[in-house]
């Protein structure tokens, strides 16, 4: 039995000896290859915090002490060492850990949020609680080198710099890297760190070569000493941090456990707020994500134990756009891309290779992305930000009052829409259409299909004078679904005459709308299925078929609260349309990570459970019900 099975919480890490505990790290990266190569996962960030993390939990005494984890893909050695390993058999999947910190497995973990940029924010405020509580705890916050190119964190850092009282400690988890090489001028002040010779060593020769002359050796040394910031802006350039008047410990080797372990007592014993600036390598340890060129193994599917090679994935929704967008750059020089350290996942990649001019990473800072896109299309270019839905969330204020208020042609992109499930609830896509719904101008489209994400993203780059937002989902693109029919900017998929029921399929939810209406014709009701394609403003053609219907039943992969159903009931009670309405969507709740079709299947977004309903309804309202029973998914 080794090492790692016997730790059932962070004391026994106490009990170890340094070979055992040495033992115990090659044990943690060799369980993490084998069970990410089955299951998938944050591979990367994981290899390369192990030392980090058990230095951590040997130092500091959780949960006494929080640990708080920024987007905390980078837990799973956390969770191996609070007594969670065998839930790692189903990693990301229903029954099984969770990829992120989760309340509900430990009382260990403090934050299930996976948006980046947040941790020194919860950070201060539990430090100042514990502070304001006369408790003594500390609080240890690690943060990526990429999470701080987040607004968020740097307005944490200038409130925890006069928090002096704070019992905070901040690990730096320099390993140079989002997915890609940080950018900036934050990536470049670590660089400065990383590099410069090490303050503490040269401050020891110094010290050493001093006090061995006789007299004024040791005097000078103090005065030198007081002076040290000179000293370390001349030896190891500490502006970034101290200029804060943040205490700055490092840069320490994160993989040197003795040596983190050294340095986090050191920081435990300052009586405030200090940041350790920790330097690893993403994927260290295993040769295969170390070399991972394009993102050291960041969020590997399964892959090859020994090759290290990723299953074949096929064409996935982001392949049609990356392609897209390459041929809308050739024939519109004025477009312009933006991504928020996602180049490759967003599909921009492909054209950036083409149009490297016109390709802008901003960091992982959707809020600038989404403003200085404005300042782009005021500059005259048509700007495309490729985001993952559930990010462009904490960018809502800049969508309505710096592009939309100004009219701004921006085009937002958004991947990861719907359900998505492996990530859990942060990152499920289910919040745009509902959020955006309210912002006046702005036009938003669902494409059903490749073809139709090729269409929309063309429709939306010619919009010069409000913001528009395509969105689609995880996962690979279904076969083509042509139209049969037209009617206004609405497409007809299928139609068998009859007028019982219309069935609006959004976006992803179309081909499930189809598979709908072929069992409702089986069952021979009367089907009009269609696909609005723009789902936002509401087209009056659709409020029309609504009226000359039965029954609508309305399909949306998105939050049933203030979405695209929402909107539409609020036109047709505006236009006096009474048809009977059924709404169906992703309940408005917090979703457990599972597999999407898991997930799908169990909130009644499947196309067996919907036509069941719907012949339930036809029959209620052919038997003279006045409307349908109203049973409201949660
Ligand atoms: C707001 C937000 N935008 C984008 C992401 C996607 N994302 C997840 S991890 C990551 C890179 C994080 O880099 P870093 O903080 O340096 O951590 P590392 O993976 O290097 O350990 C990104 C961009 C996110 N989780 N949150
Ligand atoms: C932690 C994070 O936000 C990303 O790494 C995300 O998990 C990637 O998601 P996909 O695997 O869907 O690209
Ligand atoms: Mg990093």
């Amino acid at each position: 039995m080794g090492y790692l099975e016997s730790i059932a919480s962070p004391r026994d890490l106490r009990e170890l000896t340094p070979e055992q505990l040495a033992a115990l790290a090659s044990e943690i990266r060799d369980f993490l290859v084998r069970t990410c190569s089955r299951t998938g996962g944050h591979l990367g960030p994981n290899l390369g915090v192990v030392e980090l993390t058990m230095a951590i939990h040997r130092v500091f005494d959780s949960p006494t002490d929080r640990v708080v984890f920024d987007t905390g893909h980078q837990a799973y050695v956390h969770k191996l060492l609070t007594g969670r390993m065998a839930g790692f058999e189903k990693l990301r999947q229903e029954g099984g850990v969770s990829g992120y910190p989760s309340q509900a497995e430990s009382p260990h973990d403090v934050v299930e949020n996976s948006h980046a940029s947040t941790a020194l924010s919860y950070a201060d405020g539990l430090a100042k609680a514990y502070t304001v509580r006369g408790e003594g705890r500390h609080v240890v916050a690690v943060i990526g080198d990429g999470a701080l190119t987040g607004g968020m964190a740097w307005e944490a850092l200038n409130n925890i710099a006069i928090a002096k009282n704070s019992r905070l400690v901040i690990v730096v988890n320099d390993n140079g890297r989002s997915y890609t090489p940080t950018i900036g001028g934050l990536a470049t002040a670590l660089t400065s760190l990383r590099t410069s010779p090490r303050y503490e060593a040269v401050l020891e020769l110094i010290k050493k070569r001093l006090n061995a002359v006789r007299g004024i050796g040791p005097a000078t040394y103090d005065v030198l000493h007081a002076v040290k910031k000179g000293m370390k802006d001349a030896i190891a350039p500490q502006g970034l941090f101290e200029d804060l008047g943040l205490k700055y410990v490092g840069p320490v080797d994160g993989h040197d456990l003795a040596a983190m372990e050294q340095v986090l007592e050191k920081a435990k014993r300052f009586d405030g707020p200090v940041i350790v600036h920790a330097l690893t390598r993403k994927g260290f340890g295993y040769d295969a994500a170390e070399q991972h060129e394009a993102d050291q193994f960041h969020s590997p599917g399964p892959f090859d134990l020994e090759t290290g090679e990723e299953n074949p994935k096929g064409e996935i929704w982001t392949d049609v756009f990356a392609d897209e967008m390459v041929r809308v750059g050739r024939r519109r020089k004025d477009v312009v891309a933006i991504t928020a350290a996602m180049m490759h996942p967003v599909g921009l990649d492909r054209f950036e290779a083409h149009f490297p001019e016109r390709t802008f990473d901003v960091g992982i800072a959707e809020q600038h992305a989404a403003t200085s896109a404005a300042g782009l299309a005021m500059g005259g270019l048509h700007p495309v930000v490729a985001v993952y839905a559930t990010f462009l969330n904490r960018a809502f204020d800049q969508v309505l009052m710096d592009c939309a208020l100004h009219r701004c042609g921006v085009t937002f992109v958004l991947d990861r829409s719907g359900v998505t499930g492996d990530d859990g609830a942060s990152h499920n896509g289910m919040w745009d259409m509902s959020v955006l719904q309210v912002v006046p101008g702005l036009r938003l489209a669902a494409p059903r299909d490749a073809t139709r994400l090729r269409e929309l993203l063309g429709e939306a780059v010619d919009v010069d004078d409000a913001p528009t937002v395509v969105r689609f989902p995880k996962g690979p693109p279904p076969e083509d679904l042509e139209a049969v029919d037209r009617v206004g900017g609405v497409d007809v998929l299928l139609r068998n005459g009859a007028r019982d029921v219309l069935v609006v399929g959004v976006g992803s939810m179309a081909a499930t709308a189809v598979d709908v209406g072929e069992r409702l014709v089986a069952q021979g009701i009367g089907v009009t299925v269609v696909d609005p394609r723009w789902v936002k403003p509401v087209d009056p053609a659709l409020v029309d078929l609504a009226g000359d219907h039965d029954l609508v039943v309305h399909l949306e992969d998105n939050g049933r609260v203030g979405g695209v159903g929402a909107r539409l009931l609020q036109e047709l009670n505006d236009a006096g349309v009474t048809t009977p309405f059924r709404l169906h969507g992703i309940p408005q709740e917090f979703l457990d990570h599972a597999k999407r079709a898991v997930i799908l299947e169990r909130i009644g977004l499947d196309a067996q459970s919907l036509a069941r309903g719907i012949v339930e309804d036809v029959t209620a309202l052919g038997e003279g019900a006045a409307t349908v029973e109203v049973h409201r998914q949660p």
